[in-house]
């Protein structure tokens, strides 16, 4: 009777999930993908993860930016957004990437960013991290799903595990359906054309109850 009565506290423990932490990392020049990641960062608060939300740094040089007075008014509205650390990706169980369209690409200041992670993938760090990713184009056929699929090229050779949204949840539909990761059409004036906050927040819940169910099962 006893040994059953183990065996039946052990599945309890397994059932009692740790706390995961989430970093969703994002980049933006104009605001939307902040606001991505905002929307990402409520869905791990919902999620009862640890949430820190982290801006990668700026790259172009000053001349190009200050020509843009609205990328130079970004930057000065979340010039108290920390920057991503290292130290954030190892804290991290769970990540979610946001960034812009960038001719059919990740923008540089993203990949800059990746780029430096050599050494924690060196040492295995990046491993089964679990990761999920959005972004926003002007156009809905130019490169979002493709800017996704870039970064998730790299999370492969991270040895990380990808968490797709795919069509688990209905808003995902109300976003436009994109099923590798939430993504977003903006305007002229750079606004957002589709109701996408649901699916950020649903993609987030996701990926942290996958990276729950990892964390647990290490
Ligand atoms: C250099 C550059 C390249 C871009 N390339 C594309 C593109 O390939 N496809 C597209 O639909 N929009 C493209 N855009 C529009 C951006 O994706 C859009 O402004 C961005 O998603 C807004 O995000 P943010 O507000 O977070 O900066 C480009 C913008 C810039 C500045």
């Amino acid at each position: 009777m006893n040994i059953f009565k183990n065996l039946f506290k052990k599945e309890s423990n397994q059932v009692t999930t740790p706390k995961v932490n989430l970093a969703v990392i994002y980049y933006s020049s104009n605001g939307t993908n902040y606001q991505l990641a905002q929307w990402a960062a409520e869905g791990g608060l919902q999620a009862e993860a640890n949430v820190k939300i982290l801006k990668v740094p700026e790259t172009a040089p000053q001349s190009v930016v200050d020509s843009s007075p609205s990328w130079k008014a970004h930057l000065e509205e979340t010039k108290d957004v920390p920057t991503v650390s290292l130290e954030d990706l190892e804290w991290a169980d769970a990540i979610i990437f946001s960034m812009p369209t960038r001719f059919g690409n990740l923008p540089a200041q993203m990949k800059q960013f990746i780029d430096t992670t050599g050494g924690l993938w060196a040492k295995g760090k990046t491993v089964n991290k679990v990761v999920s990713a959005m972004t926003s184009a002007q156009n809905p056929n130019a490169g979002q799903e493709q800017t996704i699929l870039q970064l998730y090229t790299s999370m492969y050779h991270w040895g990380a595990i990808v968490a797709t949204p795919g069509f688990t949840d209905p808003s995902v539909f109300v976003a436009g359906g994109n099923p590798y990761g939430t993504s977003v059409t903006v305007d002229q004036n750079g606004k957002i054309k589709e109701d996408a906050r649901d699916a950020a927040v649903h993609q987030a819940k996701r990926t942290v109850s996958v990276a729950k169910l990892i964390k647990a099962g290490n």
